[in-house]
């Protein structure tokens, strides 16, 4: 019986429970998933990778590498019915320098790939640190389904904030 949206959610939750607190981020896990042939190409946690290391980029920065490609061109290894779920919608803000996620998952349909289709979402993002996400707005304006996955809401809020004051 393939996965369930639920499973993989809950993948995406333990994967966040692996990032180190910040009191400047939330700690976010995510999984790539080949959603045709139901295979995990890759998991992502918050600071994964060295650097200010996003989930959502640590699975295609690690799904680039396994097909030694460089992160920005991800899209040309990702299966027809690659899809990611994140347990944090993808950030369509970051400080100077570092791309946001939504834009990496838009890159990944450029030059007629088919990228990724679809992304699971487990929360939205709080307005602490970059006021409203106009993210989702984005990836639906490009033909990506945003997908709400329920009832995982409280545990992951509570595994994203972990290293905020109390
Ligand atoms: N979807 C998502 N995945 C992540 O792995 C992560 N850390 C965030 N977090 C959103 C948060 O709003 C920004 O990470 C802060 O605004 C800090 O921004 P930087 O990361 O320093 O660019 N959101
Ligand atoms: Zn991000």
């Amino acid at each position: 019986r393939p996965l369930d949206h639920q499973t993989y959610m809950r993948l995406a939750l333990s994967e966040a429970q692996k990032s180190p607190p910040k009191p400047t981020n939330f700690c976010v896990g995510a999984v790539l998933v080949d959603e045709g042939t139901n295979t995990i190409l890759a998991t992502g946690y918050t600071l994964e990778l060295p650097g200010n290391t996003h989930a959502e980029q640590c699975c295609l920065q690690k799904h680039a590498s396994a097909h030694n490609l460089p992160e920005e061109s991800v899209g040309k290894a990702l299966p027809p019915d690659t899809v990611i779920y994140t347990t944090m919608e993808p950030c369509g803000k970051r400080s100077p320098g570092n791309t946001p996620c939504v834009d990496r998952i838009l890159r990944t349909k450029l030059d007629g790939k088919s990228g990724i289709k679809k992304v699971y979402i487990g929360v939205t993002e709080p307005e602490k640190f970059a006021g409203e996400n106009v993210g989702q707005t984005k990836l639906k304006e490009a033909g990506i389904e945003c997908i709400h996955v329920p009832g995982f809401e409280e545990q992951i809020l509570k595994v994203a904030t972990a290293g905020h004051e109390k």
